[in-house]
């Protein structure tokens, strides 16, 4: 079966501009490239027409919360990859804090299968670091690798045991594995829900130091350095971890790491005074200084790549009040245009330096096949309408989650068709396509 996305505007990077093509798809590859000028036989192939809207390869999250197993309340690998198509997603790196935690082959069996059955996007799973992410016991690290899990990591905590992460550096290095790490040290944390700021001052609450973060983040460089693993962070949120990650670039540490969209656009002095819980994650929003900190970094390459850190929690959770709701906000559905709004239209980044770091940066450096649209590559692609401007409506999402801080935003940049394996999977007219 063949496919033409007739009148597609794809990215220059020779002119810095977009042009109109048109792209066959065939066999779940990208087929063949013509010019928008010409008019290509279609005999018997299925016809897309863009109608002038943006190409991008699939966008890939390496960092996201499917909740299944055991919090199917929350999102379920369903509703999450349904969520994740709509906002552009093709690939997706679900977190192993399940119940089970993911920290078996059979986990990762179960997980991969129900992909396999219910999911719409590529789901590449991690394996947890420790049994249970409780940092007592390393996993069977070679068993998961076979089971097919990508990488390691114990999202949600921090590994506080330093020999516990040096031993699973060591053995993530010889299965030439990465490890993937929350960085948080819990002496300094304890009990905390927001930074140390403007906002915990004036509401008096305890707060979360930057330190806390860039502890974790130095201690592991220099272990990566020990044992040569490629040692990636999670959503990087201060000053301090980017002075880190950046001084172990220099000296060839294999050292990579990841921000997300609400660390880019909103600092603690953001949050709104009545304390809406939609606005407590882990990390928290930091300070104007480290935002600024944050995007300078994924501008100079010291941060590689973006992650949304998908977290759905349930509305009765986030109801608990600041102290006791969960950490986590949704952002499949919002990451593209919140960036492709506040980046790209502000003139602050081009578009191709906004798709690089959600598509070919991520393949780069976890060794994917996707995150480009060259004659060959599968066919993970996405259209992406940057004209019309719409409201961030969470009754609308397809996540079970409902947890944003966006709500109410105008914005651009929003996803109408996404394909994978040259399959479209969602179309912004008819929904999901299982
Ligand atoms: N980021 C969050 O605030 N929450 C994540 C855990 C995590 O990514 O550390 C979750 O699982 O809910
Ligand atoms: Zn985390
Ligand atoms: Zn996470």
């Amino acid at each position: 079966m063949s496919t033409w996305i007739l009148n597609a505007m794809k990215w220059n990077p020779e002119t810095g501009t977009t042009e109109r093509k048109h792209v066959r798809v065939e066999g779940g590859v990208i087929a063949e490239w013509r010019d928008g000028s010409e008019t290509p036989n279609m005999d018997g192939a299925q016809v897309v027409d863009a109608k002038g809207k943006l190409i991008s390869p699939g966008l890939i999250d390496m960092h996201v919360h499917l909740r299944e197993p055991g919090f199917e309340y929350k999102e379920d690998i369903a509703s999450g990859t349904a969520s994740a198509a709509k906002g552009g997603y093709t690939t997706i790196a679900p977190m192993p804090n399940t119940r089970p935690v993911m920290d078996t082959p059979d986990t990762i069996k179960y997980v991969l299968d129900k992909a396999a059955t219910e999911g719409v996007v590529r789901v590449l799973p991690y394996a947890a670091i420790t049994k249970n992410e409780l940092g007592r016991e390393l996993t069977d690290f070679a068993a998961l690798k076979e089971a097919g899990a990508i990488g390691f990591t114990d999202d949600g905590v921090g590994v506080q045991n330093a020999q516990m992460m040096k031993n699973a550096m060591a053995l993530a290095h010889s299965l030439g594995m990465p490890v993937i790490a929350h960085c948080e040290d819990d002496s300094l944390v304890e009990g905390a829900a927001v930074t140390e700021g403007a906002f915990s001052r004036k509401h008096g609450l305890k707060g979360i130091p930057n330190e806390s973060e860039a502890i974790h983040v130095g201690r592991d460089i220099l272990l990566s350095e020990a044992t040569g693993v490629h040692y990636h962070v999670c959503h990087v949120s201060t000053e301090q971890s980017i002075r880190l990650i950046r001084l172990g670039k220099q000296i060839g540490v294999n050292v990579t790491s990841e921000v997300c969209p609400h660390h880019l656009l909103l600092s603690d002095e953001d949050i709104p005074d009545n304390i809406d819980t939609n606005w407590k994650m882990n990390p928290p929003l930091r300070t104007p200084k480290d935002v600024e900190a944050c995007i300078q970094a994924l501008e100079e390459g010291t941060i590689d790549i973006i992650v949304t850190d998908h977290a759905p929690h349930s509305e009765e959770e986030k109801a608990r009040g600041m102290a006791r709701a969960p950490f986590g906000i949704v952002g499949f559905e919002t990451a593209f245009p919140l960036l492709y709004t506040k980046f790209v239209r502000t003139g602050r980044w081009t578009l191709d330096f906004l798709i690089g770091k959600m598509t070919s940066k991520p393949a780069e450096i976890f060794k994917l096949p996707y995150g480009t649209l060259a004659v060959g590559a599968p066919a993970d692609l996405t259209l992406i309408d940057l004209e019309g401007e719409r409201e961030v409506d969470p009754a609308s999402f397809l996540s079970k989650g409902r947890n944003t801080p966006f709500a109410g935003w105008k914005l651009y940049g929003w996803p109408v068709l996404t394909m994978v394996g040259g399959n479209v999977v969602w179309t912004e007219e008819n929904g999901i396509n299982r």
